[in-house]
């Protein structure tokens, strides 16, 4: 995941591969949720990893429910079966309404003192209705800040106090996550009835008491009647689908009223399985449909998927993706180009609708998306968001209560944007398919890393398989112990780009062909290049394994720095090396560190930095380097080995070491290595078409 204040997306040409998704947010946290109810063990198989579903597994965790995952990200869920072994619990769900508004249901029939707070975004999304409902019912909720929004206080009622005789009115054209939670927790309302506790209503059910501790107030239908026109059906579909799973089979009459059958108990399925997410399918239906290419595979969901964003391969379609599926697979490319203006009403594909935006940047007319009022209430306020970051990459965009108008954008009319995400992961994902744009601008994500809620590895999978004509470079070529290493590991970890230490590479060369019994004279340069060409390297978690063993130790050493100053000097192991290095320039970019990056391997480099210091500094930085390490040495011998060393690497006839003509010099003699790195990020800054965020 990136993690970084922002991530630059350079232009993006193509794509092309197969991208297998994370479990679909809405299942995970269902499944979590019933598991938990269910009496017996779930084993959960392909389950979300994200913060929506770790705020659900900490908050059951909370509530006494066991939990283990095993090395394959298996879990195994020993369900409540309706005891309660917590009755007191304050639980934190950041911004999952997939946690806050079905836990809130449960919590308040199972019995117990509960508060539920989440992130502030939280407690400015409604959760009024669900709690009207809970309330008609007998449940006891106060609102602990603005009425009608979390955070809440959920305290114990007796099941038997409960008006379950006349329906339960909820309305479902806020948010269908209000029947949902209905749905999931009522079913424990309607088992049959358990033993009779003295209880009253108010107080706490003694610790491990099962409920409904109150008496009999079950082995009753439960009817939930909607009050308004119920949006976001496609949810509610796959809430009764895993309800299915877990015994519980609810009556439908439209979508108006639902009956939970007398006597229904959660029944655990033994092993379930998550599909894929759909709504994080769209961002890769939609790749196909935009980028050239030979078309995305995406594997873990297929057409006849339970979730309702799935049909956004409908509008996928109609925009002019050719969408082919099987079982758990879709493959996707583009078929007509431009793609075609839409006019949808979007209201049971909320969430992928999103995505639809984007693609309308793309089209031949503008694109109209209707019924879209719930993105008000979403992560963020979703139509505000979505046009005031269209309207900076250069399109108009018109909006209103319920809908979004998007204008294409024609070439030569895009904007490089820094794009505010607004803690919604829909937004940072949505918009990276703006990169494909036709005019090659760059767009810049800020805060990705709220792509976690739902799909932390976003950006890995998009960089996966998306192509670029030019991914950025950033050299940092200069002496030896001049700090190159240090600040190009900063610099790549503050962008978010990986790095190439290309020292690294001649010292293992340098290494191997000591253990070959060579040596750097001119007679062995084939065989130490064939050596080189062949490296069998691996670099894991900051160290350099050779064939498996961990060799960054002796690398370290100077005398593996002489070799490996020695073998660089060999014009055919510098050709043998090429091919690796440029490798290593994969998206979003890289920061390389070395002698001849900027002159010879990434000449095209946006920026190139010649970092040097006084001979006198780096002596004594090498030298508290290696006493750190516990390496005894003096400064005097540092300084004849790395002056020796500067001059062989700046007389060799081969790539000497020398700033590139267009390298930026910095003397660090003087400067922290924060200096150094604010320096090379401002300079980065300065040749970026973003304004400085
Ligand atoms: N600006 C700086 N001020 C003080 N110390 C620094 C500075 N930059 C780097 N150092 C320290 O100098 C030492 C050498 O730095 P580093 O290993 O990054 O150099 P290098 O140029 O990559 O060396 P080599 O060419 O041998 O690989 C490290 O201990 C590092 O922490
Ligand atoms: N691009 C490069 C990088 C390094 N070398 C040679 O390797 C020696 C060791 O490099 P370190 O950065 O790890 O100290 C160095 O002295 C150079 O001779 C090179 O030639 N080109």
């Amino acid at each position: 995941m990136f993690s970084t204040p922002f991530l630059d997306i350079p232009a993006l040409s193509g794509a092309a591969g197969t991208v297998r998704l994370p479990g679909s947010k809405s299942i995970s946290n269902r499944v979590l949720l019933l598991a938990a109810l269910a009496s017996g063990t779930t084993t959960v198989h392909d389950l979300l990893d994200s913060d929506d579903t770790r705020v659900m597994l900490d908050a059951l965790a909370a509530l006494g429910c066991s939990i283990e995952r095993s090395d394959d990200g298996t879990l195994r869920i020993e369900g409540l079966g309706g005891r309660l072994r917590t009755p007191r619990a304050s639980l934190f769900l950041g911004n999952a309404g997939t946690a806050m508004r079905p836990l809130t249901a449960a919590l308040a029939l199972l019995g117990g003192e509960f508060e539920l707070r989440g992130v502030p975004r939280m407690h400015e999304r409604p959760i009024g209705d669900l709690v009207d409902a809970l309330t008609q019912l007998g449940c006891r909720v106060d609102y602990l800040g603005n009425p009608g929004y979390p955070p809440l206080q959920i305290h114990p009622v007796a099941l038997d106090s409960l008006q379950l005789d006349t329906p339960i009115r909820v309305r479902g054209d806020v948010s269908s996550q209000f029947l949902t939670a209905l749905l999931l927790a009522l079913p424990l309302a309607a088992r049959a009835p358990a033993p009779t506790l003295p209880a009253s209503r108010g107080s706490l059910p003694p610790e491990g008491a099962v409920p409904p501790w109150g008496g009999p107030a079950a082995g009753r239908d439960i009817v939930i009647d909607v009050v308004g026109e119920l949006i976001s059906k496609p949810y509610i579909e796959i809430t009764l689908n895993l309800l299915a799973r877990f015994g519980i089979t609810v009556q439908r009459e439209g979508w108006q009223r639902f009956t939970i059958p007398a006597g229904s108990q959660y029944r655990s399925p033994g092993d379930i399985h998550v599909e894929a997410d759909a709504s994080s399918a769209s961002y890769f239906i939609a790749l196909g449909a935009i980028a050239e290419g030979s078309g995305i595979r995406i594997e873990g969901v297929g057409a006849d998927s339970i979730q309702g964003d799935i049909r956004f391969i409908d509008a996928a379609r109609q925009m002019g993706a050719a969408v082919d599926s099987g079982p758990n697979w879709l493959a996707v490319s583009r078929a007509a180009w431009p793609l075609k203006a839409i006019d949808i009403d979007a209201n049971h594909i909320p969430d992928a609708a999103m995505t639809l935006a984007v693609m309308a940047l793309y089209a031949d007319g503008p694109s109209t998306l209707r019924n879209i009022a719930s993105w008000r209430v979403k992560e963020t306020d979703r139509i505000d968001a979505m046009a005031n970051e269209l309207r900076k990459l250069g399109a108009t965009v018109e909006d209103g209560p319920d809908f979004i108008r998007i204008h294409p954008l024609p070439a030569t009319g895009w904007r490089a944007a820094s794009i505010k995400t607004y803690d919604d992961h829909r937004v940072a994902m949505c918009f990276s398919l703006a990169a494909f744009n036709p005019d090659g601008v760059a767009v810049r994500i800020l805060e990705p890393h709220c792509v976690a809620k739902t799909f932390p590895d976003y950006f890995e999978t998009l960089f996966s398989v998306a192509h670029a004509p030019e991914v950025p470079v950033i050299c940092i070529d200069g002496p030896t112990a001049s700090g190159k290493g240090t600040l190009t590991v900063e610099v790549a970890r503050r962008l978010g780009y990986h790095y190439l230490d290309s020292g690294t590479l001649y010292r293992v060369t340098g290494l191997v062909m000591r253990r070959a019994g060579l040596d750097a004279g001119p007679a062995h340069e084939t065989r130490i290049a064939d050596l080189a060409r062949a490296l069998p390297l691996v670099f894991s978690e900051g160290k350099v394994l050779l064939e498996g063993e961990d060799v960054s130790e002796d690398l370290r050493t100077e005398a593996a720095g002489m070799d490996a100053s020695r073998v660089s000097a060999l014009p055919a192991v510098r050709v043998a090396l090429l091919a690796l290095q440029r490798s290593f320039r994969r998206l979003p970019g890289l920061v390389a560190d070395g002698r001849d990056m900027g002159t010879v391997i990434f000449p095209d480099a946006e920026l190139k930095v010649y970092l040097t210091a006084s001979a006198a500094h780096r002596a004594e930085r090498r030298y508290k380097q290696l006493i750190s390490k516990g390496i005894s040495t003096t400064i005097d011998s540092l300084r004849a080995d790395l002056e020796a060393r500067d001059l062989r690497d700046s007389s060799r006839s081969v790539a000497p070491l020398k700033p590139a003509p267009d390298a930026r010099l910095l003397d660090n003699s003087h400067q922290t290595i924060e200096q150094s790195v604010v320096q090379v990020l401002a300079w980065w800054q300065e040749v970026q078409p973003f304004e400085s965020s």
